[in-house]
Order: C-alpha cells, then sequence, then structure tokens
C-alpha cells in the first residue's frame, strides 16, 4: 500500500482508492495522510468526480481520530449524509454578526469603508456584538441623513440573508468529531460567502488560542465561487499559513484558473480529474513545481473517478482511480429521462420505441 501525503511512517490513513494500470486494471491500494495537515485542491472538469472525491475523503476523515471535518456545500450535494448511518450533521447555516470583523462586514456589503456608509457600517461592527445592534447604532449615529440612510438599507439586506443569528454556529459544534455539513445551497454567493468567512476564521483561531484539540479540515465545493468575495482572506489564510496552527483546507473547483495562483502553489496534494481548458491547464502547470512536467496535459485521466495525484511532500505523482462511496452521493446532475412515466415521455415496447402522448387524462 502507498500513503500519499506523507514519506513513511504508520499513523493514520484513509482509503483514496487503487493505482490505476496502463490497460485501465485496478493496481495496488493508495491511502492519503490524515494524520498531519494538508492543504489540497481538487480539480476537474464538470461531472468528473470532485464532489464525489471529497466525499470519499470526508468519509475518511470521519473514520479518523482527532480530526474536525467540515464540509461547505453550495450545491447540497452532502445533504443526504444527514440520513446516512453516519456520524454526520447538517447545519442551516448561521454565523454570529461578530465573526466578521468590521473589514470583513464592508466587503460583504460592497462598501468602502473609508467613505460614507461603509465608515459607518464599519464604525458600528466595531462597536456592536450582533447585527440587531449595529442597526441601531447607525440609526442613533451622529451621520448626515443619507449617509445613515445607506447604511442602514445595507445592514437592512444584511438583515434579510437570515444568517446572522446571537447564536450562530458554535466552534464547538464545528470542532467537533462528527462531520459538520454547512448547507449553503439556499444561500446566494455573498450571504454563502459571509458563513465560509466565519467558519474559516473560527477553526483558525479556535487552533491558534488552543480551544480544541482536534485538527480541522475544511473541505469547501465549488471553491471558485468565494475566491473573490469575503471568504477570499480567510481561505487564502487557511491555505497559506493554516498548517502551522494545524488546519487542513481542501477546495474543489471545476475553474482551477478562477483559484488565486498562492492557493494552487500552497497545495501540496493535488488531486487532477479530467480537464480540458487550456486556461485550466495552463493555471496549474505555472504554479505547479518542477516535476509537473509539460506532459502534464496528456498525463491527465479520460474517466470519471480517474485521477492524477501530485504529492508535493515526496514530489510523486500517482494515477489513481478514487474508490467508491460507502455514503450516498447527492452530486448527480438531474436528467430529464429521470422524469420517467411523465408527460410525453417513450417507452420502449416489444422493441418498439412507442411515444406516450400526453393528453391531460
Ligand atoms: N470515483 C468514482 N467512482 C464511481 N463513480 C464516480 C466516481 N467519481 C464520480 N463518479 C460518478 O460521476 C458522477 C459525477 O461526479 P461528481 O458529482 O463528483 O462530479 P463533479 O466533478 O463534482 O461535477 P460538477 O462540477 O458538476 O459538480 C457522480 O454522480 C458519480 O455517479
Amino acid at each position: 500500500m502507498v500513503v500519499i501525503g506523507r514519506d513513511g511512517g504508520d499513523r493514520a490513513t484513509t482509503r483514496l482508492g487503487h493505482y490505476r494500470a496502463r490497460d485501465g486494471s485496478c493496481g495496488a491500494a493508495v491511502d492519503l495522510d490524515v494524520d498531519r495537515p494538508h492543504v489540497g485542491l481538487v480539480v476537474g472538469k464538470r461531472g468528473s468526480g470532485k464532489t464525489y472525491t471529497l466525499g470519499v475523503l470526508a468519509e475518511g476523515l470521519l473514520d479518523a481520530e482527532g480530526v474536525a471535518p467540515v464540509v461547505a456545500d453550495p450545491m447540497g450535494a452532502f445533504t443526504p449524509l444527514d440520513t446516512a448511518d453516519v456520524s454526520a450533521t447538517v447545519v442551516d447555516p448561521s454565523v454570529r454578526a461578530d465573526a466578521l470583523d468590521p473589514r470583513q462586514w464592508c466587503t460583504v456589503l460592497g462598501l468602502d469603508p473609508e467613505q460614507g456608509a461603509g465608515a459607518l457600517v464599519w464604525r458600528a461592527a466595531s462597536e456592536c456584538a450582533t447585527l440587531d445592534e449595529m442597526r441601531s447604532w447607525v440609526t442613533d449615529a451622529d451621520a448626515a441623513a443619507s449617509t445613515g440612510r445607506a447604511a442602514a438599507n445595507h445592514l437592512a439586506l444584511a438583515a434579510s440573508w437570515d444568517v446572522f443569528d446571537p447564536a450562530g454556529i458554535e466552534t464547538g459544534t464545528l470542532c467537533s468529531d462528527g462531520l459538520t455539513v454547512l448547507d449553503l445551497s439556499g444561500l446566494a454567493s455573498r450571504p454563502a460567502g459571509a458563513v465560509l468567512a466565519a467558519v474559516a476564521t473560527a477553526l483558525y483561531d479556535a487552533r491558534l488560542a488552543d480551544r480544541t484539540s482536534r485538527l480541522p479540515w475544511l473541505l469547501v465545493d465549488e471553491a471558485h465561487a468565494f475566491t473573490d468575495g469575503v471568504a477570499q482572506r480567510p481561505l487564502r489564510r487557511l491555505v497559506t499559513r493554516g498548517r502551522q496552527p494545524g488546519v487542513s483546507c481542501v477546495l474543489a473547483t471545476q475553474r482551477p484558473s478562477a483559484v488565486p495562483s498562492t492557493a494552487v502553489s500552497q497545495t501540496d496534494l493535488l488531486v487532477a480529474h479530467r480537464l480540458t481548458s487550456t486556461a485550466d491547464i495552463d493555471a496549474l502547470q505555472a504554479a505547479q513545481p518542477t516535476y509537473l512536467d509539460g506532459d502534464f496535459a496528456t498525463r491527465l485521466p479520460e474517466a470519471t473517478g480517474d485521477a492524477l495525484v501530485v504529492d508535493d511532500g515526496t514530489e510523486f505523482v500517482h494515477h489513481v482511480t478514487v474508490r467508491e462511496r460507502r455514503t450516498p452521493h447527492g452530486g448527480e446532475t438531474p436528467r430529464a429521462s429521470d422524469l420517467g412515466g411523465d408527460r410525453g415521455s417513450k417507452a420502449r415496447v416489444n422493441g418498439e420505441s412507442e411515444t406516450r402522448e400526453w393528453t391531460g387524462n
């Protein structure tokens, strides 16, 4: 058995899959190190198996000791875990208003902190712990009426997102031994970014302040959705400095060219599924060390679930078929044919193709 992510030792690992031989047959088992913190990047075009691979990793972390796995799930692909026979909790995400710092409040509301409404929101966020308090503070502030109105309108918008709550998700919940799934699927990009920013910060701070002995793993699906909003800085801090206090971060994206090159270059585990866009292949190649040579594009896999895994720790490249999941995968793209039996559907009868017309009866 080969362990990706470390050079020797017999500490905690999880099964990633098997080597893929040139003829497509299954080779030796391949495990991933889950003992030490890592920065991972899972890339691939649509339907190539990224979310599935993230699910395989989440299953492995559920079995590992001493870790606290959290998944940011913008597509609801992990919500079926709620009813699976595993220790996973799907949470409707809510965070405390003071989990965002004043700068993040201005970013998430699209305000310039140096001027007018932005400066007022900055001060409100510095003074208050809850969104209600911020709104009252702005109402009572000694500011020009138009500035006060603009700030109040922006905070009313934030309140309408319904993600800020004084009883927001606790660090203790995030750092439990079970899998915490943040179901971001009903949220627009700004509130989803606010939740992810708060969670990424909470995990980092919890380790820095010794508030948890577990090592958190933050898995972010559809990570390109978060690379230019309020979550950008907290995620960048995790990928650049998270390993030191013991926080792992794994980003999955179909658009590696949209992920900042610092994130790609900090990756110590790159899992590359099928990719066809030249921009995406170039982005990976530009940020990866020399052992990712000019053949990179030709070495990428073709089949769903197959991956080229680049291990920066050992400087090895592995051709892997990711194992099948034990828990349900919710990332399947719906097909019109799933609506079998509905109007206009075609059925094959005695070898003939018959169109059932919708008659309204
Ligand atoms: N390792 C695997 N073993 C078996 N089936 C797999 C594997 N990986 C992916 N699949 C199948 O391929 C489908 C697509 O995978 P997945 O949802 O992970 O794609 P994706 O790359 O995340 O797509 P998108 O970008 O649209 O989110 C899955 O629903 C599953 O049926």
